[in-house]
């Protein structure tokens, strides 16, 4: 038996779990969340049934590092680092150069921090994180679980973009998509509540959280995913633009003065989404309150809804039809509102789900009235599962 811990870094949080393995049972669990935002959040679960739970704004992501490594021992949930006998760290962007999950030597750090540029968000928080760890556990297995590597399946006629070939040749200028480990697990989990197995399911998972993105999983694999190059782009998410012209920014920096490419790219992932049109907030939930009296946040929850609905229907098409559609993360998992207008606009399909069965948050459960021809399911997803499966596999091969 040992103890291993999975770490996720998300854009607007910081995840983890504690896992007493083989078992798989969870010691302790915690998210840290709105970072970077006011109100930061803070809340673990451990031993038998006891909550910590604090309102403290956090800074940054090595902020958010510091509580979690700080409450591990101040809660007692540990008495010593070397309790720890393994750790699996999310990473975003693999590349084309990490199809799978691998023990993070000191060459595979390297690498990892040499394609920030494919998750600008993500990649400098997770190898925060690798180091950290790495920091007071020397000794200890440490391994990266790629976003990325579900995704690579795509055929080549989805990653590439219709631009000049050799920049593909020359610099791997392609989609990467991300969110994979959680399409992962999701696409797994809904095929044991549609009992049937993966392979023979077309499945459109809606990954909703801060960071948002669609896939169309065909027979258990992506086919096609809606971020990109980095997770910048495809739907519309908390901070972050989702699909724009390029053309559009040449205009905006000449106009607002701006120089620097990468200045502008900050503003579409940082400063755009339901943040950048409701000027009220980058918080689903913030702008679902704010919606009554604020047109804007009225317009950037239809704006947002119109995104999913438009890649769903690109979906169906390019999966000829599917068998569900699955909400999962922050957003799909506990807004009840959001599922139900994207549904509503999916009659069409054959989609209609049950509002009294839409009464939920974070369970798993089909939402599906008995005429629908195509499913919804709700699907939590459970990424440190997946995280702490390859750590301990690795482990075993160490
Ligand atoms: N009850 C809720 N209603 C609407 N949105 C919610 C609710 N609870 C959480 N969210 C949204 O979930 C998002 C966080 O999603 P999550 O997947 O945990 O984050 P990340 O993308 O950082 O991994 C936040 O932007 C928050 O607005
Ligand atoms: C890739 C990505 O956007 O992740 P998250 O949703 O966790 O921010
Ligand atoms: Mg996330």
């Amino acid at each position: 038996m040992s103890k291993m811990i999975a770490v996720n870094a998300g854009s607007s949080t910081l995840k983890f779990k504690l896992f007493e393995m083989p078992a798989e049972q969870v010691l302790a669990e915690g998210v840290i969340e709105r970072i970077a935002m006011p109100n930061g959040h803070v809340a673990i679960k451990y031993g038998s049934g006891q909550k910590y739970e604090i309102t403290t704004d956090v800074a940054d992501h090595e902020a958010a590092i510091q509580i979690l490594l700080d409450q591990l021992l101040a809660l007692k949930i540990i008495h010593n680092y070397n309790e720890i006998d393994g750790v699996g760290h999310r990473v975003v962007a693999g590349g084309e150069f990490f199809d799978k999950s691998v023990v993070i030597t000191p060459e595979v750090l390297k690498k990892i921090e040499s394609l920030a540029e494919l998750a600008p968000l993500h990649e400098p928080a997770n190898v925060l994180g690798i180091k950290a760890f790495q920091k007071i556990l020397p000794d200890v297995i440490s391994v990266a679980v790629f976003d990325t590597g579900f995704h690579a399946s795509m055929p080549e006629k989805n990653f590439l973009y219709s631009i000049p070939y050799e920049y593909y040749e020359k610099y791997q200028a392609r989609k990467y998509g991300a969110h994979g480990i959680s399409y992962r697990f999701v696409s797994q989990r809904a095929a044991e509540v549609l009992q049937k197995p993966v392979e023979d399911l077309k499945l459109i998972i809606l990954h909703i959280g801060a960071g948002a993105s669609i896939c169309a999983v065909n027979h258990g694999k992506s086919l096609d995913t809606s971020m990109g190059f980095t997770p910048l782009t495809g739907i519309t998410m908390a901070t972050r633009s989702g699909d724009v012209d390029p053309s559009l920014l040449a205009l905006v920096m000449q106009k607002e003065g701006i120089t620097d490419i990468n200045e502008m790219i900050e503003i579409l992932n940082k400063k755009s989404g339901l943040l950048g049109i409701s000027g009220v907030s980058a918080d689903m939930r913030e702008v679902e309150a704010a919606q009554a009296e604020n047109h804007r946040a009225r317009l950037a929850r239809e704006i947002y809804i119109n995104r999913i609905v438009r890649y769903i229907g690109a979906y169906l098409a390019e999966l000829q039809g599917a068998d569900a559609i699955v909400f999962t993360a922050g957003v799909g998992e506990n807004s009840v509102t959001v599922r139900k207008e994207v549904t509503d606009q999916l009659g069409y399909f054959g989609i209609k789900i049950d509002q009294e069965k839409n009464n939920v948050r974070g369970e798993v459960r089909d939402l599906s009235t008995p005429d629908a021809k195509i499913k919804t399911l709700l699907v939590p997803t459970n990424e440190e599962l997946m995280i702490v499966r390859d750590a301990q596999a690795l482990s075993q091969t160490k």
